[in-house]
Protein backbone atom coordinates (compact mmCIF):
# COMPACT_ATOMS: atom_id res chain seq x y z
CA UNK A 1 0.00 0.00 0.00
CA UNK A 2 1.60 3.29 -0.93
CA UNK A 3 1.44 6.27 2.17
CA UNK A 4 -0.23 8.66 0.33
CA UNK A 5 -2.46 8.45 -2.61
CA UNK A 6 -4.92 11.26 -4.28
CA UNK A 7 -8.54 9.53 -5.75
CA UNK A 8 -10.40 11.43 -8.28
CA UNK A 9 -9.33 14.68 -6.20
CA UNK A 10 -11.00 17.70 -7.81
CA UNK A 11 -9.61 21.16 -5.70
CA UNK A 12 -9.96 24.64 -5.36
CA UNK A 13 -10.24 28.09 -3.70
CA UNK A 14 -13.71 28.87 -3.02
CA UNK A 15 -15.97 27.52 -5.27
CA UNK A 16 -13.52 27.74 -8.68
CA UNK A 17 -12.03 23.94 -9.17
CA UNK A 18 -8.21 24.48 -9.85
CA UNK A 19 -7.46 20.43 -10.04
CA UNK A 20 -9.83 18.47 -11.73
CA UNK A 21 -10.08 14.37 -11.16
CA UNK A 22 -6.61 13.78 -10.42
CA UNK A 23 -5.50 10.27 -9.00
CA UNK A 24 -1.97 9.87 -8.14
CA UNK A 25 -0.06 7.03 -5.89
CA UNK A 26 2.93 8.19 -4.57
CA UNK A 27 5.05 4.85 -5.05
CA UNK A 28 8.83 4.50 -4.40
CA UNK A 29 11.43 5.88 -6.27
CA UNK A 30 9.84 9.58 -6.19
CA UNK A 31 6.89 11.42 -7.87
CA UNK A 32 7.59 14.12 -9.60
CA UNK A 33 4.70 17.05 -10.63
CA UNK A 34 5.33 18.81 -13.54
CA UNK A 35 3.71 21.20 -14.99
CA UNK A 36 3.61 25.67 -16.23
CA UNK A 37 3.23 28.29 -13.73
CA UNK A 38 -0.76 28.00 -12.57
CA UNK A 39 -1.36 24.07 -13.67
CA UNK A 40 -2.00 23.50 -9.64
CA UNK A 41 1.01 21.60 -8.45
CA UNK A 42 1.51 23.53 -5.17
CA UNK A 43 -2.45 23.49 -4.83
CA UNK A 44 -2.38 19.62 -5.01
CA UNK A 45 1.06 19.08 -2.58
CA UNK A 46 -1.61 21.64 -0.29
CA UNK A 47 -3.80 18.70 -0.45
CA UNK A 48 -1.57 15.98 0.25
CA UNK A 49 0.07 17.81 3.31
CA UNK A 50 -3.68 17.78 4.91
CA UNK A 51 -4.06 21.48 4.21
CA UNK A 52 -6.51 21.74 1.79
CA UNK A 53 -10.27 19.51 1.71
CA UNK A 54 -11.10 18.00 -1.57
CA UNK A 55 -14.05 19.61 -3.10
CA UNK A 56 -14.87 15.80 -4.26
CA UNK A 57 -12.72 12.80 -3.93
CA UNK A 58 -10.27 12.06 -1.23
CA UNK A 59 -6.50 11.67 -0.12
CA UNK A 60 -5.66 7.81 1.44
CA UNK A 61 -2.89 7.92 4.18
CA UNK A 62 -2.23 4.39 4.27
CA UNK A 63 -5.47 2.82 4.60
CA UNK A 64 -7.31 5.86 5.97
CA UNK A 65 -8.93 9.29 4.36
CA UNK A 66 -6.64 11.51 5.22
CA UNK A 67 -8.82 14.07 7.22
CA UNK A 68 -10.16 11.44 9.49
CA UNK A 69 -6.90 10.29 9.85
CA UNK A 70 -4.45 10.31 13.17
CA UNK A 71 -2.81 14.03 12.33
CA UNK A 72 -0.14 13.43 14.79
CA UNK A 73 1.21 10.35 12.98
CA UNK A 74 0.70 11.94 9.52
CA UNK A 75 2.81 15.28 10.91
CA UNK A 76 5.80 12.53 11.77
CA UNK A 77 5.37 10.41 8.58
CA UNK A 78 5.00 13.35 5.81
CA UNK A 79 7.31 16.45 5.78
CA UNK A 80 7.00 19.49 3.85
CA UNK A 81 10.18 20.77 2.31
CA UNK A 82 10.03 24.80 1.82
CA UNK A 83 11.96 27.25 0.07
CA UNK A 84 14.82 28.51 2.20
CA UNK A 85 13.12 31.67 2.63
CA UNK A 86 11.06 30.50 5.11
CA UNK A 87 13.65 30.33 7.57
CA UNK A 88 13.09 33.06 10.68
CA UNK A 89 15.52 35.98 9.97
CA UNK A 90 16.48 36.42 13.31
CA UNK A 91 16.92 32.89 14.25
CA UNK A 92 19.67 30.98 14.82
CA UNK A 93 19.59 28.04 12.19
CA UNK A 94 20.26 25.97 15.51
CA UNK A 95 17.30 27.05 17.35
CA UNK A 96 15.50 26.14 13.69
CA UNK A 97 15.97 23.17 13.42
CA UNK A 98 15.72 22.45 17.34
CA UNK A 99 12.03 23.55 17.04
CA UNK A 100 11.60 21.05 14.82
CA UNK A 101 12.73 18.06 17.16
CA UNK A 102 10.73 16.64 19.90
CA UNK A 103 11.77 17.83 23.41
CA UNK A 104 13.92 15.17 24.49
CA UNK A 105 15.65 15.30 21.40
CA UNK A 106 16.93 18.91 21.46
CA UNK A 107 20.28 17.87 21.70
CA UNK A 108 20.18 15.91 17.95
CA UNK A 109 20.99 19.42 16.26
CA UNK A 110 24.13 18.44 15.88
CA UNK A 111 23.76 15.10 14.20
CA UNK A 112 21.06 16.92 11.62
CA UNK A 113 23.55 19.52 10.38
CA UNK A 114 25.66 16.73 9.76
CA UNK A 115 23.18 14.81 8.14
CA UNK A 116 22.81 17.40 5.38
CA UNK A 117 26.54 17.94 5.14
CA UNK A 118 26.55 21.20 7.02
CA UNK A 119 29.38 21.87 10.06
CA UNK A 120 27.65 21.72 13.59
CA UNK A 121 29.20 25.00 13.91
CA UNK A 122 27.14 26.93 11.51
CA UNK A 123 24.21 26.36 14.05
CA UNK A 124 25.14 30.03 15.57
CA UNK A 125 24.18 31.47 12.37
CA UNK A 126 21.39 33.57 11.37
CA UNK A 127 20.18 32.53 8.30
CA UNK A 128 21.57 35.33 6.58
CA UNK A 129 25.01 34.48 7.29
CA UNK A 130 24.82 31.32 5.33
CA UNK A 131 24.83 30.68 1.49
CA UNK A 132 21.37 29.75 0.09
CA UNK A 133 22.61 26.37 -0.56
CA UNK A 134 23.48 26.01 3.03
CA UNK A 135 20.26 27.80 4.05
CA UNK A 136 18.17 24.94 1.97
CA UNK A 137 19.86 22.74 4.03
CA UNK A 138 19.12 24.14 7.10
CA UNK A 139 15.58 23.39 5.71
CA UNK A 140 15.88 19.85 5.09
CA UNK A 141 17.20 19.33 8.04
CA UNK A 142 13.96 21.03 10.06
CA UNK A 143 12.16 18.52 7.85
CA UNK A 144 14.30 15.58 8.35
CA UNK A 145 14.30 16.39 12.45
CA UNK A 146 10.94 13.97 13.12
CA UNK A 147 12.34 10.78 11.13
CA UNK A 148 9.66 11.01 8.22
CA UNK A 149 8.46 8.74 5.66
CA UNK A 150 8.08 10.88 2.56
CA UNK A 151 9.54 15.21 1.96
CA UNK A 152 7.36 17.02 -0.36
CA UNK A 153 9.33 19.44 -1.67
CA UNK A 154 8.15 22.38 -3.42
CA UNK A 155 10.79 23.59 -5.83
CA UNK A 156 13.52 22.92 -3.67
CA UNK A 157 16.25 23.93 -5.35
CA UNK A 158 14.98 26.19 -8.26
CA UNK A 159 16.47 29.89 -6.34
CA UNK A 160 20.36 27.72 -6.42
CA UNK A 161 22.89 28.14 -8.97
CA UNK A 162 23.77 24.63 -11.04
CA UNK A 163 26.22 23.16 -8.69
CA UNK A 164 24.83 23.92 -5.64
CA UNK A 165 21.77 22.44 -7.13
CA UNK A 166 23.39 19.43 -7.77
CA UNK A 167 25.10 19.08 -4.34
CA UNK A 168 21.38 19.62 -2.96
CA UNK A 169 20.19 17.08 -4.92
CA UNK A 170 22.91 14.19 -4.00
CA UNK A 171 22.00 15.05 -0.81
CA UNK A 172 17.93 14.46 -1.24
CA UNK A 173 18.97 11.05 -3.56
CA UNK A 174 20.54 9.92 -0.28
CA UNK A 175 18.28 10.13 2.08
CA UNK A 176 16.47 7.16 2.91
CA UNK A 177 12.65 8.87 2.72
CA UNK A 178 10.03 8.75 0.07
CA UNK A 179 9.58 12.20 -1.96
CA UNK A 180 6.55 14.04 -3.84
CA UNK A 181 8.50 16.75 -6.10
CA UNK A 182 7.26 19.46 -7.29
CA UNK A 183 9.32 21.87 -9.74
CA UNK A 184 9.38 23.46 -13.43
CA UNK A 185 12.68 21.62 -13.84
CA UNK A 186 12.53 18.71 -15.96
CA UNK A 187 16.48 17.58 -14.81
CA UNK A 188 15.86 18.13 -11.33
CA UNK A 189 12.63 15.47 -12.07
CA UNK A 190 14.74 13.06 -14.21
CA UNK A 191 16.97 12.89 -11.12
CA UNK A 192 14.84 12.31 -8.38
CA UNK A 193 11.72 10.90 -9.52
CA UNK A 194 11.00 7.53 -11.01
CA UNK A 195 7.43 8.39 -12.10
CA UNK A 196 6.44 11.45 -13.33
CA UNK A 197 3.15 13.15 -13.65
CA UNK A 198 2.21 16.02 -16.04
CA UNK A 199 -0.36 18.85 -15.29
CA UNK A 200 -1.94 21.06 -17.92
CA UNK A 201 -4.17 23.48 -16.21
CA UNK A 202 -5.38 20.99 -13.04
CA UNK A 203 -5.62 17.95 -15.03
CA UNK A 204 -2.79 14.96 -15.42
CA UNK A 205 -2.72 14.83 -19.15
CA UNK A 206 0.68 12.23 -19.23
CA UNK A 207 1.59 9.96 -16.65
CA UNK A 208 4.70 7.30 -16.24
CA UNK A 209 8.19 6.24 -16.45
CA UNK A 210 10.13 9.91 -15.91
CA UNK A 211 12.69 8.58 -17.80
CA UNK A 212 10.30 7.25 -21.37
CA UNK A 213 8.00 10.19 -20.48
CA UNK A 214 10.78 12.21 -21.25
CA UNK A 215 12.23 10.39 -23.88
CA UNK A 216 9.12 9.80 -25.87
CA UNK A 217 6.82 12.31 -24.58
CA UNK A 218 3.00 10.85 -25.14
CA UNK A 219 1.19 13.89 -24.58
CA UNK A 220 1.84 17.23 -27.16
CA UNK A 221 2.29 19.14 -23.94
CA UNK A 222 4.67 17.14 -22.47
CA UNK A 223 6.60 17.10 -25.78
CA UNK A 224 6.30 20.73 -25.73
CA UNK A 225 7.25 20.89 -22.10
CA UNK A 226 10.63 18.99 -22.80
CA UNK A 227 11.26 21.02 -25.87
CA UNK A 228 11.05 24.51 -24.02
CA UNK A 229 14.38 23.65 -22.11
CA UNK A 230 17.13 25.56 -24.17
CA UNK A 231 20.32 23.36 -24.94
CA UNK A 232 23.60 24.60 -24.67
CA UNK A 233 24.89 26.08 -28.66
CA UNK A 234 21.29 24.90 -29.83
CA UNK A 235 18.37 26.26 -31.72
CA UNK A 236 16.22 28.37 -29.75
CA UNK A 237 12.92 25.90 -28.77
CA UNK A 238 9.87 26.18 -31.24
CA UNK A 239 7.37 28.39 -31.72
CA UNK A 240 5.11 25.98 -32.36
CA UNK A 241 3.65 24.05 -29.17
CA UNK A 242 4.16 26.79 -26.28
CA UNK A 243 3.89 25.73 -23.10
CA UNK A 244 1.59 29.03 -21.84
CA UNK A 245 -1.41 27.60 -19.54
CA UNK A 246 -4.46 28.89 -21.91
CA UNK A 247 -6.87 26.32 -21.15
CA UNK A 248 -9.62 25.56 -23.73
CA UNK A 249 -13.20 25.80 -21.53
CA UNK A 250 -14.21 22.66 -23.18
CA UNK A 251 -13.01 19.20 -25.01
CA UNK A 252 -9.00 18.91 -24.11
CA UNK A 253 -8.01 21.68 -22.78
CA UNK A 254 -4.76 21.89 -24.64
CA UNK A 255 -6.51 22.06 -27.91
CA UNK A 256 -5.50 26.18 -28.95
CA UNK A 257 -2.24 25.39 -28.12
CA UNK A 258 -1.69 22.19 -29.60
CA UNK A 259 -0.18 21.53 -32.57
CA UNK A 260 -2.12 17.81 -33.04
CA UNK A 261 -5.26 20.06 -32.07
CA UNK A 262 -8.45 18.36 -34.48
CA UNK A 263 -12.22 18.52 -34.34
CA UNK A 264 -11.97 15.19 -32.00
CA UNK A 265 -10.23 17.39 -29.56
CA UNK A 266 -13.22 19.04 -28.83
CA UNK A 267 -14.61 16.47 -27.52
CA UNK A 268 -12.39 15.58 -23.62
CA UNK A 269 -9.57 13.17 -23.90
CA UNK A 270 -10.24 9.60 -22.31
CA UNK A 271 -7.23 8.65 -19.95
CA UNK A 272 -6.20 5.55 -21.66
CA UNK A 273 -2.66 3.57 -21.39
CA UNK A 274 0.02 3.58 -24.19
CA UNK A 275 3.31 2.42 -24.15
CA UNK A 276 3.88 1.72 -19.86
CA UNK A 277 2.25 5.58 -19.33
CA UNK A 278 -1.22 7.14 -18.62
CA UNK A 279 -2.28 9.65 -21.49
CA UNK A 280 -5.04 11.95 -21.71
CA UNK A 281 -5.05 13.14 -25.94
CA UNK A 282 -6.91 11.69 -28.91
CA UNK A 283 -4.03 12.14 -30.96
CA UNK A 284 -1.22 9.99 -28.65
CA UNK A 285 -0.36 8.26 -31.69
CA UNK A 286 0.39 10.69 -33.57
CA UNK A 287 2.65 12.44 -31.22
CA UNK A 288 6.62 12.76 -33.12
CA UNK A 289 8.35 10.51 -31.73
CA UNK A 290 12.25 12.10 -32.01
N1 LIG B 1 -4.91 30.93 -2.24
C1 LIG B 1 -5.46 30.93 -3.46
N2 LIG B 1 -6.66 31.51 -3.67
C2 LIG B 1 -7.24 31.50 -4.91
N3 LIG B 1 -6.67 30.95 -6.02
C3 LIG B 1 -5.47 30.38 -5.86
C4 LIG B 1 -4.79 30.34 -4.58
N4 LIG B 1 -3.59 29.70 -4.75
C5 LIG B 1 -3.54 29.36 -6.05
N5 LIG B 1 -4.66 29.77 -6.72
C6 LIG B 1 -4.96 29.54 -8.15
O1 LIG B 1 -4.96 28.14 -8.38
C7 LIG B 1 -4.37 27.82 -9.63
C8 LIG B 1 -3.23 26.83 -9.42
O2 LIG B 1 -2.23 27.45 -8.64
P1 LIG B 1 -0.97 26.65 -8.05
O3 LIG B 1 -0.24 27.58 -7.13
O4 LIG B 1 -1.43 25.36 -7.51
O5 LIG B 1 -0.13 26.40 -9.38
P2 LIG B 1 1.39 25.92 -9.55
O6 LIG B 1 1.35 24.94 -10.65
O7 LIG B 1 1.91 25.48 -8.24
O8 LIG B 1 2.08 27.26 -10.01
P3 LIG B 1 3.60 27.80 -9.69
O9 LIG B 1 4.50 26.88 -10.43
O10 LIG B 1 3.58 29.18 -10.24
O11 LIG B 1 3.77 27.74 -8.20
C9 LIG B 1 -3.93 29.15 -10.24
O12 LIG B 1 -4.93 29.56 -11.15
C10 LIG B 1 -3.86 30.09 -9.06
O13 LIG B 1 -4.13 31.40 -9.46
Amino acid sequence: MTLLRAEAVTLGYGRRPVVHDVTLDITEGGVGLIGESGSGKTTLARAFLGLLTPISGNIWYGDQILKNADLRAFRKDVQPVFQAESLDPRMRVGRSVAEALPRNARHRVAELLEQVGLDPTLAARRPHELSGGQRQRVVIARALAVGPRLLILDEPTSALDVTVQARILDLLTGLDTERLLITHNLAVVERLCRTSYVLFAGRVVESGPTGDLLAKPAHPYTRALRDAVPKLGGPPPEARGRTEAVPAATGCAYRLRCPLAAPVCEQPPPLRELDGRHVACHRAQDVPVS
